[in-house]
Protein backbone atom coordinates (compact mmCIF):
# COMPACT_ATOMS: atom_id res chain seq x y z
CA UNK A 1 0.00 0.00 0.00
CA UNK A 2 1.07 3.27 -0.93
CA UNK A 3 0.04 6.94 0.02
CA UNK A 4 -2.81 8.02 1.34
CA UNK A 5 -4.61 11.82 1.51
CA UNK A 6 -7.28 13.61 3.23
CA UNK A 7 -9.01 16.47 1.27
CA UNK A 8 -11.02 18.05 3.06
CA UNK A 9 -14.27 20.56 1.43
CA UNK A 10 -15.82 23.13 2.85
CA UNK A 11 -19.51 21.31 2.50
CA UNK A 12 -21.14 18.14 0.68
CA UNK A 13 -21.82 19.82 -2.18
CA UNK A 14 -18.06 21.31 -2.84
CA UNK A 15 -17.31 17.65 -1.91
CA UNK A 16 -19.85 15.86 -4.38
CA UNK A 17 -18.64 18.49 -7.64
CA UNK A 18 -14.57 18.25 -6.65
CA UNK A 19 -14.85 14.07 -6.34
CA UNK A 20 -17.01 14.43 -9.87
CA UNK A 21 -14.00 16.18 -11.32
CA UNK A 22 -11.93 14.19 -9.73
CA UNK A 23 -13.26 10.88 -10.98
CA UNK A 24 -13.79 12.08 -14.81
CA UNK A 25 -10.08 13.65 -14.82
CA UNK A 26 -8.66 10.04 -13.45
CA UNK A 27 -10.74 8.80 -16.63
CA UNK A 28 -9.10 10.47 -18.94
CA UNK A 29 -5.74 10.25 -17.48
CA UNK A 30 -6.05 6.13 -17.39
CA UNK A 31 -7.45 6.19 -20.44
CA UNK A 32 -4.03 7.97 -21.68
CA UNK A 33 -2.24 4.48 -20.77
CA UNK A 34 -4.91 1.79 -21.09
CA UNK A 35 -7.93 0.43 -21.43
CA UNK A 36 -10.74 -0.90 -20.84
CA UNK A 37 -10.99 1.27 -17.62
CA UNK A 38 -12.88 -0.43 -14.24
CA UNK A 39 -14.43 1.99 -11.81
CA UNK A 40 -16.38 0.57 -8.70
CA UNK A 41 -19.25 3.05 -7.93
CA UNK A 42 -21.03 3.45 -4.65
CA UNK A 43 -24.23 3.47 -3.45
CA UNK A 44 -25.05 6.46 0.00
CA UNK A 45 -25.68 10.33 -0.28
CA UNK A 46 -22.48 11.48 -1.34
CA UNK A 47 -21.40 8.58 -3.48
CA UNK A 48 -25.04 9.60 -5.77
CA UNK A 49 -24.42 13.60 -4.93
CA UNK A 50 -20.58 12.68 -6.95
CA UNK A 51 -22.37 10.81 -9.85
CA UNK A 52 -24.98 13.30 -10.28
CA UNK A 53 -22.17 15.84 -10.37
CA UNK A 54 -20.39 14.11 -13.05
CA UNK A 55 -23.46 13.81 -15.27
CA UNK A 56 -23.63 17.88 -14.85
CA UNK A 57 -19.97 18.05 -15.71
CA UNK A 58 -18.80 19.27 -19.02
CA UNK A 59 -16.07 16.81 -18.59
CA UNK A 60 -18.33 13.85 -18.92
CA UNK A 61 -18.11 14.59 -22.47
CA UNK A 62 -14.44 14.10 -22.36
CA UNK A 63 -14.19 10.56 -21.71
CA UNK A 64 -14.43 8.17 -23.99
CA UNK A 65 -17.62 5.77 -22.32
CA UNK A 66 -16.91 2.58 -24.14
CA UNK A 67 -14.24 1.84 -23.14
CA UNK A 68 -15.35 2.23 -19.16
CA UNK A 69 -16.66 -0.53 -17.05
CA UNK A 70 -18.41 0.07 -14.00
CA UNK A 71 -18.90 -2.01 -11.26
CA UNK A 72 -20.30 -1.62 -7.32
CA UNK A 73 -19.33 -2.16 -4.42
CA UNK A 74 -22.16 -3.53 -2.74
CA UNK A 75 -25.93 -3.53 -3.24
CA UNK A 76 -29.51 -3.76 -1.50
CA UNK A 77 -30.73 -7.27 -2.46
CA UNK A 78 -33.79 -6.46 -3.72
CA UNK A 79 -35.13 -6.61 -7.65
CA UNK A 80 -33.67 -4.14 -10.20
CA UNK A 81 -35.46 -0.99 -10.84
CA UNK A 82 -36.54 -1.21 -7.07
CA UNK A 83 -35.63 2.57 -6.08
CA UNK A 84 -33.29 1.21 -2.78
CA UNK A 85 -31.19 -0.37 -4.92
CA UNK A 86 -27.34 1.58 -5.53
CA UNK A 87 -28.26 0.72 -9.53
CA UNK A 88 -30.90 1.94 -9.90
CA UNK A 89 -29.93 5.48 -7.74
CA UNK A 90 -26.66 5.84 -9.94
CA UNK A 91 -28.97 4.97 -13.36
CA UNK A 92 -31.14 8.03 -12.67
CA UNK A 93 -28.06 10.42 -11.53
CA UNK A 94 -25.54 8.98 -14.44
CA UNK A 95 -25.73 5.58 -16.38
CA UNK A 96 -28.84 6.39 -17.82
CA UNK A 97 -27.49 9.69 -19.61
CA UNK A 98 -24.41 7.92 -20.10
CA UNK A 99 -25.89 5.23 -22.09
CA UNK A 100 -28.27 7.13 -24.09
CA UNK A 101 -26.12 10.14 -24.96
CA UNK A 102 -22.71 8.79 -24.31
CA UNK A 103 -22.00 5.58 -25.79
CA UNK A 104 -21.79 3.43 -22.57
CA UNK A 105 -22.50 0.27 -23.59
CA UNK A 106 -24.86 -1.59 -21.56
CA UNK A 107 -23.05 -4.44 -21.36
CA UNK A 108 -19.95 -2.66 -19.41
CA UNK A 109 -22.80 -2.35 -16.61
CA UNK A 110 -22.29 -4.65 -13.61
CA UNK A 111 -24.95 -4.58 -11.21
CA UNK A 112 -25.10 -7.05 -8.62
CA UNK A 113 -28.36 -9.19 -8.95
CA UNK A 114 -31.54 -9.01 -7.01
CA UNK A 115 -34.01 -12.02 -5.93
CA UNK A 116 -35.28 -11.35 -9.63
CA UNK A 117 -31.88 -12.65 -10.96
CA UNK A 118 -30.59 -14.71 -8.20
CA UNK A 119 -31.81 -17.39 -5.64
CA UNK A 120 -30.36 -15.88 -2.49
CA UNK A 121 -27.72 -13.27 -1.66
CA UNK A 122 -25.45 -16.01 -1.71
CA UNK A 123 -26.16 -16.75 -5.54
CA UNK A 124 -25.99 -13.60 -6.59
CA UNK A 125 -22.41 -12.80 -4.99
CA UNK A 126 -21.12 -16.38 -6.43
CA UNK A 127 -22.66 -14.66 -9.89
CA UNK A 128 -20.78 -11.37 -9.63
CA UNK A 129 -17.56 -13.52 -8.59
CA UNK A 130 -17.65 -15.06 -11.52
CA UNK A 131 -17.95 -12.08 -13.39
CA UNK A 132 -15.34 -10.32 -11.99
CA UNK A 133 -13.13 -13.19 -12.55
CA UNK A 134 -14.41 -12.77 -16.55
CA UNK A 135 -12.34 -9.10 -16.64
CA UNK A 136 -9.81 -9.65 -14.71
CA UNK A 137 -5.88 -9.94 -15.76
CA UNK A 138 -5.06 -13.50 -15.96
CA UNK A 139 -4.12 -15.28 -12.51
CA UNK A 140 -6.54 -12.34 -10.76
CA UNK A 141 -10.21 -12.92 -9.85
CA UNK A 142 -11.40 -9.38 -10.32
CA UNK A 143 -10.10 -6.74 -12.01
CA UNK A 144 -7.45 -3.97 -10.70
CA UNK A 145 -9.58 -1.15 -10.30
CA UNK A 146 -8.99 1.96 -11.58
CA UNK A 147 -10.87 3.99 -8.80
CA UNK A 148 -12.84 2.60 -6.02
CA UNK A 149 -15.86 4.73 -4.91
CA UNK A 150 -16.76 4.12 -0.96
CA UNK A 151 -19.09 5.86 0.64
CA UNK A 152 -19.34 5.48 4.75
CA UNK A 153 -21.92 5.37 7.22
CA UNK A 154 -22.28 6.58 10.22
CA UNK A 155 -21.42 3.01 12.06
CA UNK A 156 -17.74 2.94 9.46
CA UNK A 157 -19.35 0.32 7.80
CA UNK A 158 -18.01 0.37 3.95
CA UNK A 159 -19.94 -1.55 0.89
CA UNK A 160 -21.98 -3.85 2.39
CA UNK A 161 -19.37 -4.64 5.50
CA UNK A 162 -20.76 -3.29 8.89
CA UNK A 163 -18.59 -3.59 12.07
CA UNK A 164 -18.75 -6.57 13.78
CA UNK A 165 -20.42 -8.67 11.21
CA UNK A 166 -19.39 -12.15 10.06
CA UNK A 167 -19.17 -11.13 6.46
CA UNK A 168 -15.73 -9.14 7.63
CA UNK A 169 -13.93 -12.36 7.49
CA UNK A 170 -15.40 -13.25 4.11
CA UNK A 171 -12.48 -14.35 1.62
CA UNK A 172 -12.78 -14.42 -1.87
CA UNK A 173 -13.76 -11.43 -3.94
CA UNK A 174 -17.78 -11.52 -3.22
CA UNK A 175 -20.02 -12.33 0.24
CA UNK A 176 -24.25 -12.32 0.67
CA UNK A 177 -24.83 -10.25 3.94
CA UNK A 178 -27.80 -10.95 6.00
CA UNK A 179 -28.63 -9.51 9.14
CA UNK A 180 -27.20 -5.68 7.90
CA UNK A 181 -27.91 -3.53 10.80
CA UNK A 182 -28.89 -0.82 7.85
CA UNK A 183 -31.86 -1.96 5.80
CA UNK A 184 -32.52 -4.11 3.92
CA UNK A 185 -31.12 -6.90 5.81
CA UNK A 186 -30.30 -9.27 2.75
CA UNK A 187 -27.31 -7.68 0.66
CA UNK A 188 -24.21 -8.76 -1.44
CA UNK A 189 -20.72 -6.80 -0.78
CA UNK A 190 -17.12 -6.73 -2.70
CA UNK A 191 -14.66 -8.13 0.60
CA UNK A 192 -11.85 -6.39 1.55
CA UNK A 193 -10.20 -8.61 -0.34
CA UNK A 194 -11.54 -7.28 -4.01
CA UNK A 195 -11.55 -3.68 -2.51
CA UNK A 196 -8.06 -3.80 -1.56
CA UNK A 197 -6.81 -5.15 -5.13
CA UNK A 198 -7.92 -1.67 -6.50
CA UNK A 199 -5.04 0.83 -7.25
CA UNK A 200 -7.47 3.60 -5.72
CA UNK A 201 -9.73 3.64 -3.28
CA UNK A 202 -11.85 7.02 -2.36
CA UNK A 203 -13.70 7.08 0.95
CA UNK A 204 -16.07 9.94 0.44
CA UNK A 205 -18.23 10.93 3.60
CA UNK A 206 -19.90 14.46 4.52
CA UNK A 207 -21.57 15.23 7.63
CA UNK A 208 -21.12 15.72 11.74
CA UNK A 209 -22.59 11.94 11.78
CA UNK A 210 -19.58 10.58 10.51
CA UNK A 211 -16.99 12.42 12.40
CA UNK A 212 -16.13 10.11 14.51
CA UNK A 213 -15.89 7.21 12.80
CA UNK A 214 -14.05 8.89 10.19
CA UNK A 215 -11.33 10.03 12.78
CA UNK A 216 -11.55 6.50 14.29
CA UNK A 217 -10.80 4.85 10.70
CA UNK A 218 -7.58 7.11 9.67
CA UNK A 219 -6.17 6.71 13.19
CA UNK A 220 -6.30 2.74 12.30
CA UNK A 221 -8.68 1.28 14.87
CA UNK A 222 -9.82 -2.44 14.29
CA UNK A 223 -11.52 -3.25 10.85
CA UNK A 224 -13.89 -5.38 13.76
CA UNK A 225 -14.81 -2.15 15.30
CA UNK A 226 -14.43 0.38 12.13
CA UNK A 227 -14.54 -1.70 8.71
CA UNK A 228 -13.44 1.92 7.11
CA UNK A 229 -10.19 1.22 8.71
CA UNK A 230 -9.24 -1.72 6.20
CA UNK A 231 -9.77 -0.18 2.57
CA UNK A 232 -6.63 0.98 0.85
CA UNK A 233 -5.57 1.00 -2.54
CA UNK A 234 -2.44 -0.25 -4.18
CA UNK A 235 -1.21 2.93 -5.64
CA UNK A 236 -3.30 5.82 -3.48
CA UNK A 237 -5.89 5.96 -0.91
CA UNK A 238 -8.12 8.91 -0.70
CA UNK A 239 -10.01 10.24 1.98
CA UNK A 240 -12.86 13.22 0.42
CA UNK A 241 -14.24 14.16 3.33
CA UNK A 242 -16.21 17.47 4.04
CA UNK A 243 -15.72 19.74 7.26
CA UNK A 244 -18.20 18.33 9.19
CA UNK A 245 -17.02 15.13 8.78
CA UNK A 246 -13.25 15.99 9.16
CA UNK A 247 -13.94 17.33 12.29
CA UNK A 248 -14.17 15.13 15.37
CA UNK A 249 -15.09 16.25 18.54
O1 LIG B 1 -26.27 1.30 2.58
C1 LIG B 1 -25.30 1.85 2.15
O2 LIG B 1 -24.74 2.88 2.88
C2 LIG B 1 -23.42 3.37 2.64
C3 LIG B 1 -23.29 4.78 3.19
O3 LIG B 1 -24.44 5.54 2.91
P1 LIG B 1 -24.61 7.05 3.39
O4 LIG B 1 -25.98 7.45 2.92
O5 LIG B 1 -24.48 7.09 4.88
O6 LIG B 1 -23.54 7.85 2.70
C4 LIG B 1 -23.05 3.23 1.19
O7 LIG B 1 -21.70 3.52 1.03
C5 LIG B 1 -23.35 1.81 0.70
O8 LIG B 1 -22.95 1.67 -0.67
C6 LIG B 1 -24.81 1.58 0.80
O9 LIG B 1 -25.23 0.32 0.32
Amino acid sequence: MTGRLVVVHPDADVLAQAAAARLLTRLLDVQSVRRPVHVVLTGGTVGIRTLAAAAASPLVGAVDWSGVHLWWGDERYLPAGDPDRNETQARAALLDALTASWGLPEGNVHPMAGPDAADSPEASAQAYAAELAAHAEAGAAAPAFDVLLLGMGPDGHVASLFPGHEALAAGGTTVGVHHSPKPPAERVSLTFEAVNAAREVWVVAAGAEKAEQAAAALAGHTVTEVPASGVHGTDRTLWLLDTAASDAP
